[in-house]
């Protein structure tokens, strides 16, 4: 339960693309210039979820899951089928122009504007004509980004000219210049390399930490949603299969645990415990059902002088993958 009014509430929210089909070949394209056929696809399926202010929250789902869709409409640039949405107290696609100032949409694959030929620096000079901002704000925002996000070197550079990860900071910064309060990043960090997409972390979450921004945030990387977000929001199919913490996510998804330790008996067999997953001198990675650990951590302690010994969670990448191959499972049967 929320206890302050949420940044974003997301009310049965759908949305339904409908596309043109035809048949391949040249008769079927010439037949369908007459008769026109469409297909509906339901990209957004009664949608409901609300975030608290300040709150990072990663929204993950299979590819097609409907995540862009979701942020598209929250972002205003969407009007969905049915539904009602607020962000900050307002209707995001009646696209007023405070609202406007309060959000941004950061998409990793396009991370930065339509004038390539501009440098960096004019496009932050034209971000605050086109935001207001005061130039003291303007002049203290650009050098605080710029130092986080090591701009200074690209300041006086031509889009155009850019890596990609250098667009990514660029866009950035140029998306935060004027202090938006909700973030909406559409996988910020694909394509970069490891240390690029360790700085794009920790500015969002210095960010957020620093101006309380709320942020929705979608990203096929585990080490993105496990280093940023308390609480995933998982979306299969348009509709939510899960939300809550990643501990819940991998109690409910995933059945087993790992137990690692350290027998001080040389080359243990412990096979009768568990699925012996690793097995390296006196060394061994148990696998065994959730419900099973404190049973069996009571017998082996029992039964054998232990030097060390660990319950751990398999990996949030292998959590998800045993989500997401249930998710199929599901969708094969249905
Ligand atoms: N402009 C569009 N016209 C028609 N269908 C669309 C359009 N955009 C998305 N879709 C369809 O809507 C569904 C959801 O797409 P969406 O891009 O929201 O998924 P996603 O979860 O962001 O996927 P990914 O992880 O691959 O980026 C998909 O079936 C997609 O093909």
């Amino acid at each position: 339960m929320l206890t302050s009014e949420p940044a974003v509430a997301v009310t049965d929210l759908s949305m339904t693309y409908r596309v043109p089909v035809r048949d391949a070949g040249l008769v079927a394209a010439a037949r369908s210039l007459v008769h026109r056929r469409f297909r509906d696809v339901h990209a957004v399926q009664n949608l409901s979820f609300e975030i608290a202010p300040g709150q990072i929250v990663g929204f993950l789902g299979r590819n097609g899951a409907g995540k862009t869709t979701t942020m598209k409409i929250l972002a205003g640039i969407l009007h969905p089928t049915s539904g009602r949405v607020r962000v900050l107290g307002e209707v995001p696609w009646r696209r007023s122009s405070p609202y406007l100032r309060k959000i941004a949409l950061i998409r990793g694959s396009q991370p930065i504007g339509d004038a390539p030929e501009l440098t960096v620096l004019d496009s932050f000079r034209y971000q605050q004509v086109l935001y207001d901002v005061e130039e003291p704000q303007f002049r203290r925002n650009l050098a605080e980004l710029s130092s986080l996000l090591d701009l200074d070197n690209i300041l006086q550079r031509q889009i155009r000219a850019l890596s990609l990860g250098e667009r990514m900071r660029a866009g950035l910064a140029l998306a935060l210049l004027y202090r938006p309060k909700v973030l909406f990043l559409d996988e910020p960090t694909i394509g970069l390399d490891v240390s690029a997409a360790r700085m794009i972390r920790t500015f969002i979450a210095q960010y957020s930490a620093q101006t309380g921004a709320t942020v929705l945030l979608t990203s096929h990387s585990m080490v993105d949603v496990e280093t940023l977000c308390p609480r995933m929001i998982l979306v299969d199919e348009g509709s939510i299969a899960f939300d809550g913490d990643r501990d819940e996510l991998s109690s409910a998804f995933v059945p087993m645990k790992l137990i690692r330790v350290a027998i001080t008996d040389d080359e243990p067999d412990l096979s009768a415990y568990g699925d012996v997953l690793h097995h390296s001198g006196n060394q061994v990675l148990l696998r065994v059902p959730r419900h099973a650990v404190p049973a069996t951590t009571a017998r082996l302690l029992s039964h054998f002088a232990i030097a060390d010994l660990s319950v751990e969670e398999p990996s949030l990448e292998n959590v998800m993958d045993q989500v997401y191959q249930g998710l199929r499972g599901i969708e094969g049967a249905a």
